[in-house]
């Protein structure tokens, strides 16, 4: 293949961008020089004295989920130190740049994203510090190259999906309607309620006065799957396998372990609010949302700022963090945005002896989904023999499977190829005749464990060749021909950038649970902490994070007297209760 090869990803030269702009505002960092190595190692270059100071509340990382609650209670008046490991805010919906390009760390499909209803939150994220991102919408979600022949394209204009999948199983008609119906009704009771934390009894109790009969049709769903609602509709076993692919595009488990509540979202909300793209990249959502929380009175948000420890006082409750480098920030409340796994047992922020039986629970019932292999390739157009232009109908993403039993095992780069190419909707971001496609497929930690430096690089090159073969046959005729440069990142990337276990997606079911009632909310059993992101209600995604943003954001200026609350008991009782019930289920 006619491309240079260059490994790891991501080393940042938009760092300097991003962190030269930084004015933390009370910070006792500084901001780091950008290089790879130092990136991975943070922090080395921050102040030499170890500090202390106090704000209401620290949040740790700078996630989606992180984000979202810093914003909303920014927005409610609370002091809030944001502390991101990494010298770019986002995580996983982060950034990196290379001379004229700007990739996204993450996908490329933006859901949540709409300018109506209560469900588009990362509007809203953006709305609650006064910002916003300008957006490309997306005609078609995603185009499936599956077996047996099965192609299509989920239009955003709802019928006329329909009809595409009802032309191929056209003896289905009923069964696809009525099952999609099904995901319309999660997802009209969820966009007809604003949307906050479910542990807090007093909204819960208004949103129930307000929408009594969306609130009981969200409640009977909230413990079923997919699977089971789609083998109540529809017999075909392609058909069934072709939902499957659909759950698994975005939740890596198939429609029996996917829960019902997600599967409304974003079945529906892909014809409701669309699919868009943000003009300038994924990253713009994050950059955006840092400066609005940098401009509230004693916010801030800082990076290389790697926390090593929740601290706690002599009731045991949390009531700061400390910092690789010495400092310590109080704070009334500490919220994590580190995985579950990350934020509690040996390795964690809080030591197994101090983690709670709710959290040994939530690892017996979630594992870890699989981390992935992914290509960042820069692609010259007029080398590539199909075309791309803006009348050639070329979609922005696609799913490629060659064998329906590769769907979730397959390794080596065999399995589902997830393939995004932003620069269809957005030119901006890379250079005039060059387009950005983002591979991946999912990738497990135990294949890149052990190898030499050489056996890693070339396990790299192997899978980025057969990534790229594969897609040469399905789509992209000649495409290694086309290619200036590629970088690759394994499971070992994720983890060492992104600061997550295994270089894990997220937390999935590990046996059938029962749908979303077993997912924590953002309380913790260790008074003043919390949770947000991918491991809490309603799982992985932007948009679900955002949601557990606004939850825990929520929860926590309840919890500190920005908003108004039930007295105790009646306040705890329905997060006491819906713990009991998570330790029995
Ligand atoms: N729709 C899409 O196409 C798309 C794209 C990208 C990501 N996603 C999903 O979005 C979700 C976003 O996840 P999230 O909000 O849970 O967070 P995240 O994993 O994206 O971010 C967590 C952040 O916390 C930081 N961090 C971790 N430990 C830290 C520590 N000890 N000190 C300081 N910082 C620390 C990390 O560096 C990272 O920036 C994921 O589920 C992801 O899979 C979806
Ligand atoms: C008391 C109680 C508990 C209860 C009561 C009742 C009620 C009221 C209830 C309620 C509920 C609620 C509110 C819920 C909510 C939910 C939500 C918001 C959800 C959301 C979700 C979302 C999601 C899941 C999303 C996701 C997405 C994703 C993941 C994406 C991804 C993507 C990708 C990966 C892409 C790929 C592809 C290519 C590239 C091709």
């Amino acid at each position: 293949m006619g491309f240079s090869f260059i490994a790891p990803l991501p080393i940042p030269p938009g760092v300097r961008q991003v962190g030269g702009r930084s004015s933390c505002r009370n910070s006792h960092f500084t901001t780091p020089v950008a290089s790879a190595a130092n990136a991975a190692r943070i922090p080395r270059t921050v102040a030499q004295q170890a500090t202390e100071r106090t704000v209401d509340v620290v949040v740790i990382g700078s996630g989606m989920g992180a984000l979202t609650a810093a914003a909303d209670l920014a927005s409610k008046g609370a002091s809030v130190a944001v502390l991101e490991r990494y010298l770019i805010p986002g995580g996983s919906s982060g950034y990196f740049e290379r001379p004229g390009y700007r990739f996204d760390v993450g996908a490329s499909m933006i859901f949540g994203f709409g300018t109506r209803g209560t469900t588009n939150l990362l509007t809203r994220a953006l709305d609650a510090v006064d910002r916003r991102v300008d957006t490309i919408p997306d005609p078609v979600q995603v185009r499936y190259h599956l077996p047996d022949g099965i192609d299509i394209r989920v239009h955003r204009d709802y019928e006329q999906f329909l009809q595409e999948l009802v032309r191929r199983f056209p003896h289905e008609e009923k069964g696809i309607r009525s099952f999609y119906n099904a995901c319309w009704s999660v997802f009209n009771s969820l966009n007809a309620m604003p949307l906050r934390s479910l542990e807090e009894p007093r909204y819960l109790l208004r949103v129930f006065a307000a929408h009594p009969l969306a609130c009981l049709n969200l409640l009977r769903f909230l413990t079923r799957n997919a699977g089971d609602i789609a083998r109540e509709h529809i017999v075909d076993e392609n058909l069934l396998k072709f939902i499957d692919m659909e759950c698994y595009s975005w939740s890596v488990v198939p429609a029996n372990l996917t829960p019902m509540i997600n599967a409304g979202m974003v079945f529906s909300d892909r014809h409701y609010g669309g699919i868009n793209y943000p003009v300038g990249g994924v990253g713009r959502i994050a950059e955006e949302i840092v400066e609005g929380i940098r401009s509230r009175e004693g916010c801030t948000v800082e990076y290389g700022a790697l926390v090593t420890k929740v601290l706690f006082d002599e009731r045991g409750s949390a009531c700061g963090v400390k910092l690789a480098n010495g400092n310590r920030i109080y704070a009334k409340a500490v919220i994590s945005n580190a995985t579950r796994w990350d934020t509690f047992g040996d390795k964690g922020l809080v030591d197994e002896e101090r983690t709670p039986v709710a959290e040994r629970r939530f690892r017996e019932r979630y594992v870890k989904s699989p981390s992935f292999f992914s290509c960042h390739i820069a692609v010259r157009e007029k080398n590539l023999k199909v075309g791309m232009g803006e009348d050639d109908g070329m979609d922005c993403h696609h799913i490629v499977l060659d064998d329906w039993k590769e769907i979730e095992t397959a390794r080596d780069g065999r399995g589902t190829i997830f393939l995004s190419i932003p620069t269809i909707l957005d030119k901006s971001v890379a250079p005039p005749g060059m387009h950005i496609f983002h591979v991946f497929t999912p990738s497990w930690m135990d294949e890149w464990k052990g190898l030499s430096s050489s056996a890693y690089k070339a396990k790299k090159e192997t899978m980025l060749s057969t990534v790229v073969k594969r897609l040469e046959r399905e789509l992209f005729p000649g495409l290694g021909e086309a290619i200036e440069f590629a970088e690759v990142g394994s499971p070992r990337t994720h983890r060492k950038y992104l600061g997550r276990i295994d270089g894990s997606y997220g937390p999935v079911a590990g046996k059938r649970l029962a749908g979303l009632l077993s997912m924590p909310f953002n309380r913790t059993d260790v008074k003043g902490l919390y949770c947000v992101g991918d491991s809490t209600f309603p799982g992985q995604g932007l948009n679900a994070t955002a949601f557990s943003g606004f939850a825990c954001g929520h929860r926590v200026a309840a919890d500190l007297g920005f908003l108004e609350r039930l007295p105790e008991p009646f306040d705890s009782a329905l997060t006491d209760l819906l713990s009991r019930t998570r330790l029995k289920i």
